[in-house]
């Protein structure tokens, strides 16, 4: 409990608190991830990863200082006290560290929503392209309900799959301390006709800490991903990446049971 309180504390006093700026205020869940802070000012852009349809990089998404808040959020919550605990799986109501993380996401993502800037209507279709989230998928509440915190030591990843049907479209990961190389490659399936030239081929994308990733539609759908930490894989331009621990925060929204 004191642990949870400490590092909601913590996250408080880097990220901000909206909640108690106006006591008279109904209580509704404001982005609370300031992202434009005075000195710690980062100006997230938005990557297109071009080969891929649905797949977006956000390289700058948390600064140095929020990365390092987030971390110790993570550690204080007390899941990964034995060496052997590498994965944390939570459903529902997530921390609060979670919920800013996913208020963050939103806010971010409408700032280049074609749906919220009904104007220019006449490029509505380009526009849907040149954005990092399906509009619909935006609007669900809540925008996700299922994490999941992965540590990788050096040398451990995450084998090729496609995340479980039993999540909806629409896939959040952000990315701490280690940077790595996540590859893509086409799934094997006639429902999947990606045009690739040539097929089978990888698509490397370089994850930086404090990064985050946006998958949808055939991102999520038609491709396997993959963090091949052994020895000879993680190399990005020439160069084998120097592994530490990785961690990785995963947010995703569980299908509706019928
Ligand atoms: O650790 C990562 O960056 C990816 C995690 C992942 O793909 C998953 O949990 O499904
Ligand atoms: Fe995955």
């Amino acid at each position: 409990m004191d642990d949870h309180n400490d590092s909601k504390a913590l996250f408080k006093e880097v990220f901000g608190d909206s909640s108690d700026s106006d006591d008279n205020e109904q209580q509704t869940q404001q982005p609370q991830l300031e992202l434009e802070e005075e000195e710690d000012h980062q100006n997230p852009s938005w990557e297109q990863i071009k080969e891929i349809k649905g797949l977006w990089l956000c390289r700058d998404f948390l600064s140095p200082r929020q990365q390092s808040s987030l971390v110790s959020a993570i550690l204080n919550e007390g899941w990964f006290t034995e060496p052997s605990h590498n994965q944390a799986m939570r459903f529902g109501d997530l921390p609060a560290w979670s919920s800013e993380i996913s208020n963050s996401i939103r806010e971010l993502v409408l700032l280049c929503d074609p749906a919220s800037d009904p104007v220019d209507l006449g490029t509505y279709d380009e526009a849907k392209e040149a954005c990092p989230f399906p509009s619909g998928l935006l609007r669900r509440e809540p925008l996700f309900d299922q994490l999941i915190v992965n540590v990788y030591q050096p040398g451990e990843g995450i084998s090729a799959h496609v995340d479980l049907m039993r999540f909806e479209d629409g896939i959040a990961i952000v990315s701490l301390e280690s940077s790595c190389v996540m590859h893509f490659t086409q799934v094997d399936r006639t429902d999947c006709d990606v045009k690739m030239d040539p097929p089978m081929t990888k698509i490397p994308v370089y994850l930086t800490p404090g990064s985050l990733v946006l998958m949808s539609e055939e991102a999520r759908y038609c491709w396997k991903h993959e963090i091949n930490r052994k020895p000879g894989f993680q190399i990005w331009e020439g160069q084998e990446l120097n592994q530490m621990r990785r961690i990785s925060v995963t947010l995703r929204k569980l299908c509706k049971v019928e």
